[in-house]
């Protein structure tokens, strides 16, 4: 049975859907944003994919109780055989880094040259240690708790209606996958694209898999000629979500797409960055702790 929807189900307004209708949900172009999400809706299901950023979408970026929560990379900066020598200078980059990251003012091309010094200063570092696979799980026990509410009925809903989910992640991808499996996350429809580790036969880690993905290079340079890519040559409409402005690139190579609906969750330096996110996401949360607003679009894909 098609999975397409006929016209009744289609929206009159954005209105109709409450969850885009809070104040921390901010819409560039209402009238676009309808006619993207008319056009998954009729197509239904079988026509889309989703493509998700990891650190700080599919996990909240901080606690309720304000709380930061870990990237991927910090993740394996907690497991506790990792020298304190190797923490410090990881906290040190970071610390230098990551305001940069979120810099609402410098330009794209500009963050991208530091982001490739601090990728390549933080591959380096990570050189000579010794991979801590089981305390890496035991880690990813602990993120459990900070996945976005409503990220497993994402997940269970891609799975029943046999939906590809690409997550797509500049972080570490050895951490991506303990998270997502302890949360029973990484069922067979979720592919993960990643910065992966590349070990000697005594586990020592020597580098990192193929070409650096840095927050500013995610896009088709990583995802053509993959598993994920033929998966979803039939799959011409895409749900994006990101949190970083880098993130709404995330879907370029995918040629063959007709509707790109960009979600992001803007958590860091929420109001200078807000106008920056506007132009680049069809659909701002503004320190947003939950997937209301994906769930809410996608329960109308039958
Ligand atoms: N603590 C560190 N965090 C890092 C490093 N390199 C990147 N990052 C953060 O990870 C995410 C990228 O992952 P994504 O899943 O969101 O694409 C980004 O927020 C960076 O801040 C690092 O070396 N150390
Ligand atoms: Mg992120």
């Amino acid at each position: 049975m098609s999975s397409q929807n006929n016209e009744t189900d289609l929206l009159k307004s954005i209105d109709d859907v409450p969850e885009l209708n809070k104040e921390n949900v901010h819409i560039p172009n209402k009238e676009e944003l309808l006619h993207k999400l008319n056009k998954m809706i009729k197509d239904g299901h079988s026509k889309l994919q989703i493509v998700t950023d990891f650190d700080h979408t599919l996990t909240r970026h901080t606690m309720d109780n304000g709380k930061s929560v870990l990237t991927s990379f910090g993740m394996f900066r907690e497991c506790p055989s990792i020298p304190q020598d190797y923490k410090d200078e990881e906290i040190r980059l970071a610390s230098i880094y990551k305001p940069i990251e979120v810099d609402p003012v410098m330009s794209i091309e500009e963050k991208t040259k530091h982001m490739i010094d601090w990728y390549q200063a933080a591959h380096k570092l990570l050189q000579g240690m010794k991979f801590p696979k089981q305390e890496l799980m035991d880690i990813g026990y602990k993120m459990v708790e900070c996945f976005r509410r409503g990220v497993q009925e994402l997940i269970l809903w891609s799975q029943r209606q046999q939906v590809p989910v690409l997550v797509f992640s500049a972080g570490l991808g050895e951490s991506v996958l303990a998270a997502l499996k302890a949360a029973d996350f990484l069922l067979p429809h979720v592919k993960v694209i990643s910065n992966f580790l590349a070990m000697d036969e005594s586990d020592t880690i020597v580098g990192i898999k193929g070409e650096v993905i840095h927050t500013y290079n995610k896009n088709e340079a990583a995802i053509k000629d993959t598993e994920y890519f033929s998966l979803v040559r039939t799959r011409h409409n895409v749900l994006l979500m990101g949190d970083n402005i880098g993130d709404a690139g995330m879907a370029e190579g995918m040629d063959h797409c007709d509707v790109v609906l960009k979600i992001g969750f803007l958590g860091r330096n929420a109001r200078p960055n807000l106008q920056n996110y506007l132009n680049k996401f069809d659909i701002v949360l503004v320190d947003e702790p939950t997937m209301d607003v994906p769930n809410a679009i996608l329960k109308r894909l039958l």
